[in-house]
């Protein structure tokens, strides 16, 4: 669903809508009310002075009234007194005021906290979900869930529910006390307004299409400034500025129309709201001064029922723009339950940190792994996999480029489960073992390394945030980080800038490395950059992985042989399947071997 509103027809759009009137979705929105609950208390104090100010504010019209009578002498009582009367007025709006601030407090606390706590579960989520579920959806779309629907959500719990309760409010006590005035001028007043009433519905209707459609279209052009800022670098390279400027201002465009459609829309409603309410009003008047020629009514009342029928005109008004943002509302808290609906990994939240994770021996075995990525399911990537390493072993492997080296780490990491066979740590099936625990056993020093955009030392310590100074220092020694870090004036307190840019490739890896050190895992994937590094920046790399590898079982992505004749044994893998395996010796002897020519190329080409 999250995908729906994208590229989306017309008539999709409009079932989606019809959709969303039913019982059942108005049901599921109300579900999000459960996030209330916990502060059901200040709601209900909300209540009861949006209550109070709502009604206060139905006395004001009748007041009025009764200062008209007395000024024309046909008052009785205390309601004679021209001066009473205004006190009276003032005490109201005064009143009306003092209420109007409780309420807006009162359900400003409950929507903050409120919305807080969604937002927080949303987040909580989407770092839980497999990566598989953004595998499907665009990081852009699945943050606006967590800005721009629960915005909306927000605008309902606070504003729009408070609005929709006032004017119904407004409504129905308004009608009530003109009925009591004049059952023949209501009536009259009345014949005009359920025309009114069926065709704002049909205008809301058409509108809340429209503003849903410029929602999707807004979250679009959203999706392109996060996709093409995340790849500035690319772009620039490129030299397409202009280029995504075009494609951004095409996407605006687009929204733009909808949204000036959806204006166009707005704009005739309310035009047909003030013409018909005025021309009604004009009518309401001609006929009561009619009915005051009568002396059938008081003059007083008559002013009174021509604004009780003013606020009734302006709350029909108010609830035809209030239907179109409750359907909004609706629409983005089914966004938003969907993604709280999702399935996350079954991680372990019990465990309070790595040293409380059961270390595993470290012995993997691959028995007739077969695979494909669920985006892509009749691709088969891994064919029959198998093969084993034992604890402490260090294990390459070696292919061409998209022969599924990264699959099968993917695999052993459980980012995906397999389609066939099975993979083992300990002997244990890694589908039946606590993700967790899995996960925190493995140590990964990827090819890109992407640090997080805080201080040298914070990216360290993400590898074990609980780590204490000494042994952040230490790691970082170990991994050849040290005398770079402290080149820096601020030392391990120096930002790296947004992603790391402001180190270089070689400073990424061993800072990378320190991570790992620093988290001690048993199992250690290392994913050689492709990029090559200076040969100084390269040894430095090497010795610190050699220091990494030490007491663990190491799986190695190579893309440089001559890094990885010390291993115990080389995977060659083909087109998802091991074509070759054995240690380097063996395999470089094999003359027609695949791994010899290898060889063969890189060093013709070095
Ligand atoms: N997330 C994914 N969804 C769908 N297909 C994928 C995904 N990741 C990789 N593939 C496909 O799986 C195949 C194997 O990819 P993989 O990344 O494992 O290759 P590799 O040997 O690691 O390549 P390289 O050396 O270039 O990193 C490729 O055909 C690739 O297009």
């Amino acid at each position: 669903m999250a995908k729906r509103g994208f590229g989306s027809s017309d008539s999709e759009q409009e079932k989606e809508g019809r959709k969303k009137i039913s019982k059942e979705s108005f049901r599921r929105g109300l579900q999000v009310f459960r996030y209330v609950l916990p502060y059901k208390y200040k709601f209900i104090v909300g209540l009861v002075f949006l209550v109070m100010s709502s009604l206060t504010f139905m006395a004001f019209p009748f007041l009025v009234g009764k200062l008209f009578d007395s000024a024309t002498g046909n008052a009785d009582g205390l309601l004679e007194d021209i001066n009473v009367i205004a006190m009276g007025l003032f005490g109201i709006i005064l009143l009306q005021g003092i209420f109007s601030f409780f309420r807006v407090y009162f359900f400003a606390q409950v929507s903050e906290n409120a919305v807080a706590d969604i937002r927080r579960d949303l987040y909580s989520k989407f770092v839980q979900l497999p990566i598989s579920f953004y595998e499907k959806r665009r990081v852009g779309e699945v943050t606006s869930r967590i800005t721009t629907d629960v915005a909306q959500v927000q605008d309902a719990m606070s504003i729009t529910l408070a609005e929709l309760f006032r004017q119904t409010t407004t409504l129905i006590v308004g009608v009530i006390v003109i009925m009591w005035m004049s059952i023949k001028l209501s009536l009259f007043m009345l014949a005009t307004f359920p025309v009114l009433v069926a065709l704002a519905l049909v205008f809301g209707r058409r509108i809340k299409t429209l503003s849903k459609k410029t929602q999707d279209e807004l979250a679009n052009t959203n999706v392109i400034v996060e996709e093409t800022l995340q790849a500035i670098n690319t772009v620039k390279a490129f030299t397409n500025e202009m280029f995504e400027v075009n494609r951004y201002k095409t996407t605006l465009n687009k929204a733009v129309k909808t949204a000036l459609k959806g204006a166009y829309y707005r704009g005739a409603f309310i035009t047909f709201i003030i013409v018909g309410l005025f021309g009604g009003i004009i009518l309401v008047i001609w006929y009561g001064v009619t009915l005051v020629a009568n002396g059938e009514i008081a003059q007083g009342d008559l002013v009174s029922f021509v604004l009780y029928t003013v606020f009734i005109g302006a709350s029909v008004g108010g609830l035809g723009d209030l239907y179109g943002k409750v359907q909004s509302a609706l629409g983005a808290t089914e966004r938003i339950l969907e993604i709280l609906q999702e399935h996350e990994e079954p991680s372990d939240k019990t465990l309070p940190n790595l040293q409380a994770i059961p270390r595993v021996k470290g012995d993997i075995v691959y028995q007739n792994v077969s695979f494909s990525y669920p985006t892509r399911p009749d691709l088969q990537v891994l064919g029959d996999i198998s093969f084993s390493v034992r604890a402490g072993e260090k294990v390459a492997l070696v292919g061409p480029s998209g022969a599924g080296k990264s699959t099968i780490i993917q695999l052993l990491m459980r980012y995906y489960d397999v389609m066939g066979g099975s993979i083992t740590v300990d002997s244990q099936d890694i589908r039946d073992m606590n993700l967790t625990m899995l996960r925190g056993n493995i140590g990964v020093v990827p090819q890109e390394v992407l640090l997080f955009g805080g201080t040298i030392r914070e990216n360290i310590a993400y590898g074990r945030p609980e780590a204490s100074e000494a042994e952040i220092q230490d790691a970082a020694r170990k991994a050849n980080a040290y005398d770079f870090i402290m080149s820096f004036p601020e030392g391990l307190d120096t930002l790296v800038g947004e992603r790391g840019i402001k180190l270089s490739g070689g400073q990424r890896q061993r800072v990378a490395i320190a991570r790992a050190i620093l988290k001690n895992p048993a199992i250690l994937i290392l994913d050689e950059a492709t990029s090559a590094l200076d040969s100084e920046s390269e040894h430095l790399v090497q010795q610190a992985m050699d220091e990494l590898m030490k007491g663990r079982t190491t799986i190695v992505i190579a893309h440089r042989l001559a890094t990885i004749r010390k291993v115990d044994k080389i995977l060659v893998i083909e087109n998802g399947e091991i074509v070759e395996q054995g240690p380097h010796e063996e395999l470089s002897l094999n003359p027609h071997g695949i791994y010899a020519n290898l060889l063969k190329l890189q060093f013709e080409l070095s």
